[in-house]
């Protein structure tokens, strides 16, 4: 006998679904998806009607599948938001100038509207040349702090009120281990946070919090989504890269596994007051010191 989906208990099953191994039909996986993400929309109230949300669009998997579910849920519930795409361009010849091909192709897709802020317009650098003065050692350090940077800039130039990240569950649990194994317990407290920065003038929120990476590509790739998916060309952050394959592991044995570690991190109450935020002397940018990492990290850029 060929048994029916597990959830609607009528349509063939087409999909062993990663996060509960439940055999279910693509419409069931569908909504199971949708409906994930709006309870926890909902849930950690993360939108406001009448608020504009530059969502971080960088052609990949989770921003793309991202945008698709921000757009259909704030149709299908009347969340009353305006999204807008913003797209980082580090300047990386032969990754970020392709995966931005792929945002405005979605732009059009989705009709919405697309600001690209560029590494060299904000900070005088690309990453590519970044790369060739400093190696291929440290990089990823200032491509994330200058990316943190640039998206609060360019929110803030769109005139949004908050900026929404494809970050999903393994993201979230990765970087959980990566604090705990760093004996970090600032940053442990709150890397579970589903909303952070209130306290600055540009809150961040992850609505993919608990959307594992596997069901991401299986949402996006039954939905047909156009997305990019070649790896940065630079050395990848080798730390991370460890927690990741950790991590799959763990799934492997035991798919909750990923889940379990983020209510760990949950959990986990943080004892150091959080460190007060400054605005940077030189640059006027949100800081926890006198002067920005940002700015720290351009210094030492124009050392010869
Ligand atoms: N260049 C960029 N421009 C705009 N947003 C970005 C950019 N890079 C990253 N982001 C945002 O940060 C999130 C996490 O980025 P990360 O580098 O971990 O990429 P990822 O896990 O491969 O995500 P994606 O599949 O969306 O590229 C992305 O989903 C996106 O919302």
């Amino acid at each position: 006998m060929i048994k029916s989906c597990e959830l609607c208990g009528i349509e063939k099953p087409a999909i062993k679904r990663p996060k509960t191994g439940q055999g279910i039909c693509k419409p069931c996986f569908f909504s199971a998806i949708e409906n994930e993400v709006h309870e926890t929309i909902i849930s950690s109230n993360l939108f406001h009607p009448g608020e504009k949300i530059a969502i971080g669009a960088s052609g990949g998997k989770d921003s793309t599948v991202l945008i698709h579910l921000l757009d259909l849920l704030n149709k299908r519930h009347n969340y009353g938001i305006e999204l807008h795409l913003l797209s980082i361009d580090e300047g990386i010849v032969g990754y970020r100038d392709d995966s931005l091909v792929t945002v405005k192709r979605n732009q059009e897709v989705y009709q919405l509207p697309l600001t690209i802020v560029s590494y060299s317009e904000l900070f005088g650098w690309t990453m590519d040349q970044i790369v060739k003065k400093i190696g291929l050692n440290n990089n990823c350090t200032y491509c994330g702090v200058f990316r943190r940077q640039a998206l609060d800039r360019g929110a803030r130039m769109i005139g949004a009120e908050k900026i929404a990240t494809g970050h999903n569950a393994d993201d979230i649990a990765e970087t959980v281990l990566m604090n705990l194994l760093r004996g970090d317990h600032f940053r442990l407290g709150k890397s579970t946070d589903i909303v952070t920065g209130e306290e600055g003038d540009m809150p961040r929120c992850k609505p993919l919090k608990y959307l594992y990476e596997k069901e991401i590509v299986l949402y996006a790739h039954y939905q047909n989504l156009d997305y990019f998916s070649t790896e940065c060309v630079y050395s990848p952050n080798a730390y991370r890269g460890y927690a990741r394959e950790f991590l799959k592991d763990l799934e492997r044995i035991r798919p909750r596994a990923i889940l379990d570690i983020i209510h760990s991190g949950e959990m986990l109450s943080v004892s150091a007051p959080a460190p007060a935020k400054m605005t940077c002397e030189r640059c006027g940018n949100v800081s926890s010191n006198k002067i920005c990492k940002a700015c720290t990290l351009l210094e030492t850029l124009s050392k010869p």
